[in-house]
């Protein structure tokens, strides 16, 4: 099993000053920043775009990890890689070439992600388990930072981790939505290696023990 890796969401920082947010990850200790793309279609709100990567990607070594929220991201896989992503995940539920999308990912020179919503079954993954690099449960509808966990999500967890286990993959699981200390111990105990926290990474009181306890799970 992967050790933990916590991965603050960027969308619950200060997004007039994405920069110090940024910085506050780094001074935490951690390595990792999610970047959470939306296009209002897929999802019903907006969040920024490539430029705005790029711009952040000239203040900060974090390793980006990018996620997509668009209904058509094998058109802006580029625009991401070049504005520094490091991993790009791409949604199950729209319809294109995933396949080609992943490869185009991997040649840009990125990591590779696949995420499913809530709703989707793990089965609509599994196909793509063998060309990622990390598999991204949604435990919310994506969209909004600050909902709510979906506890209905565990068992499609571990069922990917089963999977993983099955073929020897290697891939990462990541969690994303409502994750706090409880529900990443949750998330941990049904096979997670990776938690996306942006409401409780940044509102915790005291950051370093907040990522020293999920360093811990
Ligand atoms: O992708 C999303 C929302 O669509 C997430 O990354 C949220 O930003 C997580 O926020 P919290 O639930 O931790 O506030």
């Amino acid at each position: 099993m992967h050790a933990p890796i916590l991965a603050p969401s960027i969308l619950a920082g200060d997004h007039s000053d994405l920069a110090s947010s940024a910085a506050i990850v780094a001074a935490t200790g951690l390595e990792w920043l999610h970047l959470d793309i939306m296009d209002g279609h897929f999802v019903p709100n907006l969040s920024f775009g490539p430029q705005t990567v790029a711009a952040l990607r000239k203040k900060s070594k974090l390793f980006f990890d990018v996620h997509l929220m668009l209904d058509e991201p094998h058109r802006y896989v580029e625009a991401f890689a070049k504005a520094g992503a490091n991993l790009i995940s791409i949604h199950i539920e729209p319809a294109y070439d995933y396949a080609a999308t992943l490869a185009r990912i991997k040649e840009l020179g990125c990591r590779r992600g696949i995420v499913l919503n809530p709703g989707t079954p793990a089965g609509a993954v599994k196909p793509f388990l063998a060309q990622v690099d990390l598999v991204l449960a949604m435990t919310v509808q994506p969209g909004f930072g600050g909902q709510s966990f979906r506890a209905d999500v565990l068992p499609k967890i571990a069922q990917i981790d089963a999977w993983r286990r099955e073929a020897a993959l290697d891939f990462r699981l990541e969690v994303d939505g409502g994750i706090d200390l409880k529900t990443a111990a949750d998330c941990r105990n049904a096979g997670t290696d990776t938690f996306v926290a942006g409401t409780s990474f940044f509102n915790a009181a005291d950051r370093a023990a907040y990522a020293a306890a999920i360093a811990k799970l």
